[in-house]
């Protein structure tokens, strides 16, 4: 582990939806580089903690701080400013407008974001669609823009939404070595995903969320060890 302290730190979050009381409290810190996976049965607030640290959840409560600055008060746009980008469970792209137009629209939030040749590069099947509007994308594709599209922003931190939701083997792979790749070029990445054994082909840890708050946090190599617990409160 990282000994110069947690690049996100999260403490005692809570988020309500209206009266509706979702997070809990939940703990968690990803130092920079790491790879940290939330797992958790549908509901227990896996979407709303990445939301709850982005700004999108208007009342929340507790500490959020990235790379030393505290964003709990801060509005989503100072979020994405500090370098983290968000890529939602349902991606977000405009199906109206082609794929180039989807990759510049976003600002530019931090100078070392990808061009968009160094993006085609590693995303070449949205190179040949890149005049291709987003309704005549695969949902494969459409992560994989969903995830350029961020990239290209300059966020050092991606919090991604079950990426993999929805997709062929074959994609789910593509996904897998993708994200590979940009934790090999330093990202940090907060992934949220059902699947445990594709997770565990990236993440370096896992956090397992019961109830609106984490009940657990075990290394990658402790898995097998986990598979009780797993199985318990996954149900799988
Ligand atoms: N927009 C919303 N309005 C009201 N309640 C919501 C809203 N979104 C989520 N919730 C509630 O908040 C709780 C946490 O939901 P959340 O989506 O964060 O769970 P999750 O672990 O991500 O599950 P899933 O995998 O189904 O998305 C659930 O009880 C859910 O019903």
């Amino acid at each position: 582990m990282n000994s110069a302290g947690p690049l996100l730190s999260v403490r005692g979050l809570n988020a309500w939806y209206g009266e509706s009381h979702a997070l809990h409290g939940v703990d968690l810190d990803i130092h920079q580089g790491e790879t940290v996976t939330l797992l958790g049965r549908n509901g227990v607030g896996k979407t709303t903690t990445l939301r709850a640290i982005m700004g999108l959840i208007r009342k929340r409560t507790g500490q959020v701080s990235f790379a030393g600055k505290d964003l709990i008060r801060l509005p989503l746009h100072h979020t994405a400013r500090a370098g983290i980008g968000y890529v939602p469970e349902e991606r977000g792209i405009f199906s109206t407008l082609t794929v180039d137009e989807n990759l510049m629209l976003p600002p530019v939030v931090a100078k070392d974001g990808m061009g968009v040749d160094e993006i085609f590069e590693l995303f070449p099947n949205l190179k040949e669609r890149r005049n291709s509007p987003g309704t005549k994308l695969s949902g494969g594709e459409q992560q994989m823009l969903a995830i350029a599209r961020i990239l290209r922003t300059g966020a050092s931190t991606i919090l991604l939404d079950e990426p993999t939701e929805g997709l062929a083997p074959v994609i789910v792979q593509r996904i897998g070595e993708l994200l590979a790749e940009l934790k090999r070029r330093g990202m940090t990445i907060l992934l949220v995903e059902q699947n445990f054994r594709f997770a565990s082909r990236i993440a370096d840890r896992f956090y397992l969320m019961e109830h609106g708050k984490v009940l657990s946090e075990f290394p990658v190599g402790d898995l097998d060890n986990r598979m009780g617990e797993l199985h318990d409160v996954l149900g799988v």
